[in-house]
């Protein structure tokens, strides 16, 4: 008999094993990437000011992947950027990158995480190079922090600085460089202590368009090459169109984002195709692009339509006036010119 009751018991869940169904159940689904950042909030404070820099931002990066980051001024670019590369910390959300909690790292682990997990280059050159150490010292100089051995060193910094095409300026100092080299040894710099993710704010910011197209090819060989995951920050349309993914952000959150894909028609023409999407958050939310919304004059409220394989968005009743009038004014101003 007692027996018997040992079997129930052991096929039925306890009421501890029945919890913790059902907390996993109620744990919403994550998203998966290197990079997954989900509803982050960043606040400064300044003289009582408050200014929410990230306003509930998700974005997932996948590993291997570049993408570009774009937007306008003031939209939370660099915040976002601070914040993964382990210089800031968030307000609230959740933000993890290579399996480091970007809210709970302690100080300690968050200086070897920048020194290990990632790589950073700034836009401005003579902010990534010391001044007074030759280019070859340069790239040694994070491997030194990470106590890898000399001859090591100096073999790995001539490896990168001879795939991102600056092998001839190992021994030259940062003042005997052009800002594209400079960028480049950033670049190798960055790459030292083999990081999962490269971040890169503006990278071609101060440079020319000849020039930025060599720091671009060397964003892409370190990705393709060393397997880094980068994430470059970007003003610059050669930059982000060149990139399989552009993620727009806008007041703080990502907005649309753009894949880029190249396809092959019947007889065998290649055709790049970039498509653009809206971020749907786990909520349901998404924000629509202003230029849509101010063609139409979509103001507060927009009707929705479930379609077998789409959903409609229209323009309401105040919208479709404001646009009838609008569309008016345009006619007769039109008019009077002609
Ligand atoms: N340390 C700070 N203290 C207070 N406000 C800040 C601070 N850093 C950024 N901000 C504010 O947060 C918002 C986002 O700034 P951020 O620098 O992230 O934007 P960005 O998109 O990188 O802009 P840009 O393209 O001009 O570099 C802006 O309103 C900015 O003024």
């Amino acid at each position: 008999m007692s027996v018997n009751h040992a079997a129930d018991r052991a096929g039925a869940p306890d009421l501890g094993e029945l919890r913790r169904r059902a907390a996993e159940a109620a744990r919403p689904e994550r998203e998966e990437g290197l990079i997954v950042c989900e509803n982050l909030v960043r606040i400064y404070q300044t003289e009582g000011v408050e200014v929410q820099a990230l306003q509930g931002l998700d974005l997932a990066v996948a590993r291997g992947e570049m993408v570009a980051v774009i937007g306008a001024s003031g939209s939370g670019k660099s915040t976002l950027l601070g914040i993964l590369s382990g210089q800031d910390v968030p307000t609230a959300g959740s933000a993890e990158v290579a399996g480091h909690d970007l809210l709970t790292m302690k100080r300690r682990d968050r200086l070897a995480y920048r020194r290990g997990t990632v790589g950073f280059v700034w836009q401005q050159t003579s902010r990534n190079l010391l001044p007074y150490l030759t280019a070859a010292e340069n790239v040694m100089l994070p491997m030194t922090y990470a106590g890898v051995k000399r001859s090591e060193r100096r073999n790995r910094a001539g490896e990168l600085l001879d795939l991102m095409g600056v092998g001839y300026c190992a021994d030259r100092g940062p003042g005997e460089l052009s800002g594209g080299e400079q960028q480049r040894v950033a670049i190798a710099v960055a790459n030292a202590n083999r990081p999962r993710v490269l971040f890169a704010d503006e990278p071609t910011g101060e440079l020319d368009t000849a020039t930025s197209e060599e720091i671009f090819a060397a964003l892409r060989q370190a990705n393709e090459e060393l397997g880094v995951t980068v994430v470059v920050v970007t003003h610059d349309a050669l930059v982000s169109e060149q990139v399989q993914r552009t993620v727009r952000i806008r007041n703080g959150r990502t907005s649309t984002e753009v894949l880029r894909r190249i396809t092959t028609d019947d007889d065998g023409a290649q055709e790049l195709t970039a498509e653009e999407y809206a971020v749907l958050d786990r909520n349901g939310r998404l924000q629509l692009p202003s230029e849509f919304t101010e063609r139409l004059h979509m103001r507060k409220r927009v009707r929705l339509a479930l379609e077998t394989d789409h959903i409609g968005v229209w323009p309401d009743a105040a919208a479709q006036r404001a646009k009838a009038d609008a569309d008016e004014v345009q006619a007769e101003t039109e008019g009077d010119d002609a």
